[in-house]
């Protein structure tokens, strides 16, 4: 079974509280999103495997260590996931960077899959899925498939928000994948929202309601 970890530095903690607050504007919450996902990406990296390489300081020749593991790739899921890309690059600035177009209709709660754009080599790549919001699930399960059945086999997902109803649906689906969160919320509401959540995170970073 893959981690589930939710991640509560208290830096983290403080600036997800800023951008739970109902009048956090667009400006501070882009840059709050960004400074967590930055956070975030130093935590969710800690396990990333080092080699042994051979320097020479301006004093000595020195074994040292590099990072040995798979290329990095970050997969958004639009549009919400955009958010977090930068942050994530300030820690891991080589990352490819590949694409996930998806929607949930407002009725049935159901994702729209819109646009796939991904790194050739993703079979050969660490993956990392980011989404602000983890709700009944069905976004990120898409997403894994989507993934899976185009040969990534080493997948993380990162959100900031997740509700244990879409947990346990991600976890059931797909229990190989870690899942790593900032805060995990009490439930859905009846319209499909995390309580307390933090409202449309889409909305919320493009200004668009
Ligand atoms: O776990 P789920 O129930 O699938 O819900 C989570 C999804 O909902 C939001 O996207 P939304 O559909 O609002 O699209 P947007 O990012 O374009 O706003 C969010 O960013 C996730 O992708
Ligand atoms: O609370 C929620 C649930 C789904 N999508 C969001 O943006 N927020
Ligand atoms: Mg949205």
């Amino acid at each position: 079974m893959g981690k589930f970890e939710v991640l509560d530095h208290p830096l983290i903690q403080h600036k997800l509280t800023i951008i739970r607050e109902k009048n956090c504007g667009t400006k501070v919450f882009r840059e709050m999103v960004n400074e967590i996902s930055t956070l975030m990406a130093y935590e969710v990296s800690r396990d990333m495997p080092l080699k042994d390489i051979e320097i020479e300081t301006p004093i000595a020749k020195s074994t040292q260590k590099t990072l040995a593991g798979k290329k990095v790739a970050i997969v958004p899921i639009l549009r919400a996931g955009l958010g977090m890309v930068d942050g994530f690059l300030n820690m891991i600035p080589a990352a490819k960077v590949g694409h996930v177009g998806m929607y949930r209709d407002e009725k049935t709660l159901k994702p729209v899959e819109y646009f796939v754009k991904l790194p050739s080599d993703i079979s050969q790549r660490q993956l990392f899925v980011v989404d602000p919001m983890l709700a009944t699930g069905g976004s990120a399960i898409m997403a894994m498939d989507m993934l899976k059945k185009r040969g990534a086999s080493n997948i993380k997902f990162m959100c900031l928000v997740a509700a244990p109803e879409g947990v346990k649906a991600l976890r059931d689906a797909h229990p190989d994948i870690d899942v790593y969160t900032a805060a995990l919320d009490d439930h859905l509401n009846e319209d499909g929202y995390i309580v307390p959540g933090l409202g449309d995170a889409g909305d919320r970073l493009f200004g668009t309601k």
